[in-house]
């Protein structure tokens, strides 16, 4: 049977973009553990400070010695695991032997690259047609490709009620990613964890993990795949006003016939949506394009590409809406391992729509408002509206102003 792509296989991570912290003498955290014998636990364990701030001890410096239990990541203390070939999700990791919930299975070791890098190299993947993502966030700056250099978990796969998670610890001054389990897992399951995927354009891919609270896609709790399906929905062709008229039944009030604070807030209102910056997908079906590439991604806010028309005056205010964006994304991969997404700039999908705007305010996509009602002026047979009017200061003042509103 054919294997995997080709890749290097590294169980440390790979410093060639930038050279590995050296950790100062003063920097590194000792324990207060005592080795006892007849107490396996004490070198190192659940009551370990370094353990319970996820810091590995450092050889050398660590009362326990050789019988510290807290090198895992240093020493490549792995669970057995073996690659499998999964159906329609390519390779995949069993364990291979009974594993424990809570013990440490396999550091995610690739490329420690810069999140500018990661960028770039994404788009390259893509073009390349490098179909899965091997790329995690490792810290708002950083992440780790493990698409050429990686260990055996880069074929762990997603699964949206998974029997792993990843964690971060430090260790020797460095952040790492670790496998650990969630539950105790039998030897002969597939290993799987929540990518926390994020979706930020291209193909939406399915996800194939079979569990019965699967969200369906890779990514779909991902703010990208939500706004993006929002918007969506917004375009339905269902929920168009453009033709609807100013007042849709014989109930409702002509305009004329409005109190002035409502009309003005009604002004206002469509004002506020008018200005509004609607990111769109240029072509709806782009969203229903189930496509079963799994290209890596990379968000590439950058490349944004604008259609339609007032793109000038508005691109400033979008490159603050993009700031905000990009401010909240790193926030997010500050706190969790994430599998990323990338933007295809050449997919139709997200060809980002900017609306005619006068001037401009800055409102997110996720409070955008249905379009308003377009102002159209309602053709009113003035004369008739005045023999019902009951007041004659009324009829006065509609018969003044009648050649404003009569048609000519
Ligand atoms: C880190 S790789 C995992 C190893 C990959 N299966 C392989 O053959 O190399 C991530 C890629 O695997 C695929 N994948 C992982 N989990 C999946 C799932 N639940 N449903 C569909 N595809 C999945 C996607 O193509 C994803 O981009």
């Amino acid at each position: 049977m054919e294997g995997p792509p080709p890749y290097k296989n590294i169980q440390q991570n790979d410093f060639s973009y930038r050279k590995h912290k050296k950790q100062k003498e003063e920097d590194i955290a000792i324990c207060n553990c005592k080795y006892e014998a007849n107490d396996p636990d004490s070198a190192c364990g659940e009551r370990c400070l370094n353990v319970l701030t996820s810091t590995e001890c450092t050889p050398g410096y660590c009362p326990c010695g050789d019988y510290c239990k807290n090198q895992r990541f240093q020493k490549c203390d792995y669970a057995k695991s073996k690659l499998f070939k999964t159906e329609g999700r390519g390779w995949g990791l069993l364990a291979d032997e009974n594993i424990k919930a809570g013990q440490f299975i396999i550091e995610y070791c690739g490329e420690v690259i810069s999140w500018k890098e990661a960028r770039r190299r994404s788009q390259t993947y893509e073009n390349q047609g490098v179909k899965d993502a091997f790329i995690i966030s490792l810290n708002a700056h950083e992440s780790i490709d493990a698409t050429k250099k990686g260990s055996l978990a880069r074929f762990i796969n997603h699964s949206c009620q998974p029997n792993c998670e990843t964690r971060k610890w430090t260790v020797l001054g460095e952040l790492r990613v670790g496998i650990f389990a969630k539950q105790d897992i039998p030897a002969g399951t597939e290993l799987a964890y929540d990518y926390n995927f994020e979706w930020y354009g291209g193909a939406k891919v399915r996800c194939l993990c079979g569990a019965a609270c699967c969200s369906g896609f890779l990514g779909a709790k991902s703010r990208g795949f939500q706004e993006d399906t929002y918007l969506w929905e917004d375009d339905d062709a269902r929920y168009s006003v453009d033709d609807i008229p100013l007042y849709d039944s014989e109930e409702d009030e002509p305009a004329t016939n409005l109190p002035k604070n409502s009309h003005s807030s009604k002004h206002e209102s469509n004002t506020e949506v008018k200005h509004d910056y609607s990111m769109t997908s240029g072509d709806g079906s782009a969203s229903e394009h189930y496509s079963q590439s799994t290209a890596l991604a990379v968000e590439q806010l950058g490349s944004i590409k604008m259609e339609g028309i007032a793109v000038n005056e508005a691109s400033i205010e979008v490159n603050e809406e993009k700031k905000l964006y990009l401010q909240d994304t790193s926030q997010m991969f500050a706190h969790k391992n994430a599998m990323i997404s990338r933007i295809r700039s050449n997919t139709p999908c997200r060809n980002y729509h900017i609306a005619p705007s006068p001037k401009p305010k800055k409102r997110s996509a996720r409070y955008r408002t249905r379009r308003p009602k377009r102002l159209a002026q309602k053709q009113v047979d003035a004369k008739l509206v005045v023999q019902l009017l009951g007041s004659k200061e009324a009829q006065e003042e509609v018969f003044t102003n009648e050649s404003f509103c009569h048609p000519t």
